[in-house]
């Protein structure tokens, strides 16, 4: 498929993009990892986008780099029109803050904090005003995750699933740009799993906000509206409304032209 093709999209601006990005991980020629090989690619604004290939392909360094966790070795990120690589620790640390969400698979909540405490942190830290607009915004993502009758309850009191519906929450509560997600559904079963992805699918669809997922899962990767599909750092297609079977033919057939290729490689 030609880089054109692949850079084709919905005419949303980008909540997030990078441009010829590169990632090397280590500095010797003899352990160099190029973990990323000059991937172009645009998450438009109030969409779900999957990010899937084959393990090692790249697909967290991708997040990492696009989400300001991390930095490139050339190329850009860009959240919005905000390129990343310009700006000082103190100014990606505010932009994450203010503009990006996280929901990692290990959740990640603080121990100590209720339901509400944690949902509330990120605004908490930014020192934002809960002004009637903000309440309001809270209180329905509440009832959209479904935890109102837990909202006094601390972490360690909730099941896996419940815990991830919060981490979702509490990457919403600042409506930020875009809400990355790696792995979601990692340590989930596959019913709360469900529960979560349809969450992520619903804050796109019906709140209008911007998701970026980074799965393994072909029936996680079908509540996306696109998928994108690395191998070896590249971007090597892209599929909309995409179904799980669809999906699991598309990595069969990347498996299939890996194994010929090593195949006909000389040893
Ligand atoms: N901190 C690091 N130092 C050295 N190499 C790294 C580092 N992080 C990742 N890599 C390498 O970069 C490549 C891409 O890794 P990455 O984790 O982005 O892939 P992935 O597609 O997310 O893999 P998986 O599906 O297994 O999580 C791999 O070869 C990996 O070993």
């Amino acid at each position: 498929m030609s880089t054109a093709t692949l850079r084709q999209r919905s005419t949303a601006p980008d909540a997030a993009r990078v441009e010829s990005a590169v990632k090397v991980y280590g500095s010797s020629s003899d352990t160099a990892v190029r973990a990323l090989d000059g991937v172009s690619v645009g998450f438009p604004a109030g969409r779900f986008t999957a990010i899937m290939g084959p393990s090692g392909s790249g697909k967290s360094t991708l997040m990492h780099c696009a989400a300001g966790l991390d930095t490139l070795t050339s190329g850009s990120a860009y959240i919005g029109d905000t390129e990343l690589g310009p700006l000082d620790d103190r100014r990606l640390t505010l932009l994450r803050r203010d503009r990006v969400g996280f929901v990692f698979q290990a959740f990640n909540l603080v121990p100590t904090l209720t339901v509400a405490e944690n949902i509330r942190l990120p605004m908490d830290l930014a020192g934002r005003r809960f002004d009637r607009d903000t309440l309001e915004w809270t209180d329905a993502l509440i009832d959209v995750v479904g935890l109102r009758d837990r909202l006094c309850h601390r972490p360690a009191e909730l099941s896996g699933g419940q815990q991830q519906r919060v981490a979702v929450a509490r990457a919403f509560a600042g409506r930020p740009d875009v809400v990355f997600a790696d792995e979601p559904t990692g340590n989930l079963d596959s019913r709360s799993g469900e529960e979560v992805l349809g969450l992520l699918g619903r804050a796109v669809r019906e709140m209008g906000r911007t998701v970026v997922m980074v799965t393994h899962d072909p029936v996680a990767a079908a509540h996306a509206d696109e998928v994108v599909f690395l191998a070896d750092g590249r971007l090597v297609d892209r599929m909309a409304a995409p179904t799980a079977d669809k999906v699991l033919d598309r990595l069969k057939a990347f498996d299939a032209r890996s194994a010929t290729n090593s195949e006909g490689a000389p040893s």
